[in-house]
C-alpha cells in the first residue's frame, strides 16, 4: 500500500478520474491530502494494480479546471477571469454559466439568471465526459443552482471542490442575496476543500459581524471553519488601512498570515475570482493546499503589480491582465515581496548526488518539494558544471517565481547574479556576506551559516538577512562538519536577532526535536537528504511542514 502510494505519487496524477479508477483515485486523493470523505463516492483501495496505473499513464490527461460562475460582459471577473487564470496557469478550464451579468468598470447593470434545470445540464455534460480534476465556483445566484450543483459533485465527484462564496461585487453591487447563505452554510461549505470569503461575504456567513482587523479575520477563519469546510482563506484585500495586502489561511489546527504588498491600482477587479481559479488550477497540477494558496496569492500580486497602470473603461474598478506573462518576461523578473523570516519554515537544499540518484532533474525534485510545502529553496549543487547549473537555476527559478517561494543559489554568487536569483546562502570559507551584499544589492537575501557567537554577531554585521545554524546532527551530506547540537543552535539563537534556520542532518524524527526549542527567532528547519534522498519527496515534504509548523506553534505558546 505505502509503495503503490509513493509510485502513484510519483506518476504526477496521470490518472485523474477517481470515477474510472477506484482503486488509483482514493490513493491519489490520498496522496494530494484530501480526505477522502470529501472525494466523494470513492471506494476502498484494496488491491490496487500498479501496472494499470503506470499504463494510464500514456493517456497523458490534462488538469482540468471546471468553473461554475457568473459571466461578466466586462471580463474582468467571473468565468472570463477564471478562463485567462487557467489558461496563464496551464490548466484546461470547462465552464458552467449560472448567470449572465451585463458589467463593466463602473458597475454591474443587469442580471439574468440561468434556469436551473439548464445549469444543471450544463453540469451533466462538462462532468459525465470531460475528466474534470476539480471544481471551482463564483457566482450561485439561487438556492436552486446551489442544490443542483451540490447533486451534481454527488453523481460525477471530482477531487476536489473550490468554493469562493462570491455575493456582492467590488463596486458594491449583489451578485447573490441573503437567501442563499443557508445552504451555502448547510450543503455546500461542508463539500469544500476551501472556501475563500472576503470580508463582507465572511461576515455574511457569520450573520452580519463587524470584521475590521486581522485579528478578527482569525476569528472568522476558525468560526467559518466550523461550518464543515476543509480549509478556508478569508481574504483582506478590503481591510481598512492596511499597508499589506493580508489573507488568513486556516485548516483546523494552524493559522497562517499571508502576506503581500498592496499594489496601488485602480485595476483590481476580479482579484477574488482569480484567487480561487488559481488555487484550483494548482491543485489540479497536483499542488498541496497551502503551497497551492501561496502561489495563486502571488500569482495576483504579479498581475495586478504589471496591470496597475492599464487604463480600461471609465469607471473605478479596471480589470487586470491575466495573461501578462505571455506578453513579456515577467515570470523572470524579480521577486515583489521583501524577505518574510517565516519562509524559512521549511527550507529544502538541493543535492546534486541525490538528484542524479534517483534520476530527477533539480527542476523536477524543486518542484516537487514546493508542492508538498517547502517554502523556501536552495539551490546547492556542488558537482554541478557552471553551464548546467546555471541553465537550471533559471528553470528552478521560474518554478519558484510562479510559486512565490524564493529561491537561494549556495556560495555561488556569480550564478545568482547571472540568473537574477532571490539572493545566495554563504559558508565561513565563502566569499564574506558583506562582499556578497555590495554585489548583489540591498534587495536580495543573504544567508549566512553560523556555528558560534561570533559568527552570528558578524552576520548582522554584515548585513544577512538570516542565519543557517548547524550542524546541528551528523550528516553525510557534508564532508568533516562538525555538529553543535541542540545547545550551539540555541547558543546562536540567543546571540542573534536575525532569524535563524537550523540544519544539518534534520528529518522527520528529529525535526520535532529542533522546532521545539521554542526560541523565537528560530523559523525552520532546513532539510537535504529528508527531502532529496527519498522516494518521494512531495509527501516527505508534506509530512515534515506540518511536523514543524505544528510543534513551533506549540512551543511558541509554552514558552
Ligand atoms: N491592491 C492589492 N494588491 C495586492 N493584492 C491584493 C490587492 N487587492 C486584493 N488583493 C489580494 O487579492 C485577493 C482577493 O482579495 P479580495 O479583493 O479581498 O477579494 P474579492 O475580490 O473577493 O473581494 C487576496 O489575496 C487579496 O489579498
Ligand atoms: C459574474 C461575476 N462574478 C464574480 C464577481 C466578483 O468579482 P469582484 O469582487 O472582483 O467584483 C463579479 N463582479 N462578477
Ligand atoms: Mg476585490
Amino acid at each position: 500500500m505505502e509503495m503503490s502510494a509513493v509510485l502513484y505519487q510519483e506518476l504526477n496524477f496521470v490518472c485523474i478520474n477517481p470515477r474510472q479508477q477506484q482503486g488509483p483515485g482514493q490513493m491519489q486523493a490520498l496522496v494530494l491530502g484530501f480526505q477522502p470523505s470529501r472525494v466523494l463516492n470513492l471506494k476502498a483501495m484494496h488491491d490496487t494494480n500498479v501496472s494499470a496505473v503506470i499504463s494510464e499513464s500514456s493517456k497523458q490527461r490534462v488538469p482540468h479546471v471546471l468553473s461554475v460562475a457568473g459571466s461578466d460582459s466586462g471580463a474582468g471577473a467571473g468565468i472570463q477571469a477564471d478562463l485567462k487564470t487557467c489558461a496563464a496557469r496551464g490548466v484546461y478550464c470547462s465552464t458552467v454559466v449560472t448567470a449572465v451579468t451585463a458589467q463593466n468598470t463602473v458597475g454591474v447593470q443587469g442580471v439574468n439568471i440561468v434556469p436551473e434545470r439548464f445549469v444543471s445540464e450544463q453540469l451533466k455534460s462538462v462532468l459525465s465526459d470531460m475528466h474534470v480534476t476539480v471544481v471551482k465556483t463564483g457566482m450561485l445566484p439561487t438556492v436552486g443552482i446551489v442544490e443542483v450543483l451540490y447533486d451534481s459533485l454527488k453523481q460525477f465527484p471530482v477531487q476536489a471542490l473550490v468554493v469562493d462564496p462570491v455575493m456582492v461585487s467590488t463596486s458594491g453591487d449583489v451578485l447573490a442575496g441573503p437567501s442563499i447563505l443557508d445552504i451555502f452554510r448547510e450543503q455546500l461549505l461542508p463539500m469544500a476543500d476551501i472556501v475563500t470569503p472576503n470580508l463582507k461575504e465572511a461576515s455574511a456567513l457569520l450573520g452580519g459581524i463587524k470584521l475590521q482587523t486581522v485579528s478578527d479575520m482569525r476569528s472568522a477563519a476558525k468560526s467559518i471553519h466550523e461550518m464543515g469546510p476543509r480549509n478556508v482563506l478569508v481574504k483582506g484585500g478590503d481591510l481598512p488601512a492596511a499597508s499589506d495586502a493580508v489573507d488568513i489561511f486556516f485548516d483546523g489546527l494552524e493559522f497562517f498570515e499571508l502576506r503581500s504588498l498592496r499594489i496601488q491600482t485602480q485595476n483590481s477587479h476580479g482579484t477574488g475570482c482569480t484567487l480561487a481559479s488559481c488555487i484550483a488550477a494548482e491543485l489540479a497540477k497536483g499542488s498541496q493546499m497551502l503551497p497551492a494558496v501561496r502561489a495563486a496569492k502571488h500569482y495576483v500580486e504579479t498581475a495586478l503589480d504589471y496591470s496597475k497602470d492599464i487604463h480600461i473603461g471609465n469607471g473605478l474598478q479596471g480589470p487586470f491582465d491575466h495573461l501578462c506573462k505571455l506578453k513579456t518576461n515577467v515570470q523572470n523578473s524579480s521577486r515583489l515581496q521583501r524577505f518574510d523570516p517565516d519562509d524559512l519554515l521549511l527550507y529544502a537544499v538541493t543535492d546534486s548526488k541525490m538528484n542524479s540518484k534517483w534520476g530527477r532533474s533539480i527542476t523536477d525534485a524543486v518542484k516537487a518539494a514546493i508542492e508538498g510545502g517547502a517554502t523556501i529553496v536552495q539551490l546547492r549543487e556542488k558537482d554541478t558544471e557552471t553551464s548546467n547549473f546555471l541553465e537550471e537555476a533559471r528553470k528552478c527559478l521560474e518554478v519558484c517565481r510562479s510559486h512565490g517561494v524564493p529561491m537561494l543559489i549556495n556560495d555561488r554568487v556569480d550564478i545568482a547574479l547571472a540568473c537574477d536569483a532571490d539572493g545566495v546562502h554563504v559558508g565561513q570559507s565563502d566569499m564574506p556576506a558583506h562582499v556578497a551584499r555590495s554585489l548583489l544589492g540591498p534587495k536580495k537575501i543573504i544567508g549566512v551559516s553560523c556555528k558560534t557567537r561570533e559568527h552570528a554577531h558578524q552576520a548582522w554585521v554584515d548585513g544577512a538577512d538570516y542565519i543557517g545554524s548547524g550542524g546541528v546532527y551528523s550528516t553525510n551530506t557534508k564532508a568533516n562538519n562538525s555538529t553543535i547540537g541542540l545547545d550551539g543552535l540555541k547558543t546562536v539563537c540567543l546571540a542573534s536577532k536575525l532569524p535563524v534556520v537550523a540544519i544539518g542532518g534534520i528529518g522527520l524524527s528529529n525535526a520535532g526535536s529542533v522546532a521545539e526549542i521554542g526560541l523565537e527567532n528560530l523559523k525552520g528547519v532546513a532539510v537535504v537528504s529528508a527531502l532529496f534522498d527519498r522516494e518521494c519527496i512531495r509527501s516527505e515534504a508534506r509530512k515534515l511542514h506540518t511536523l514543524v509548523s505544528q510543534t513551533m506553534k506549540t512551543s511558541a505558546v509554552t514558552c
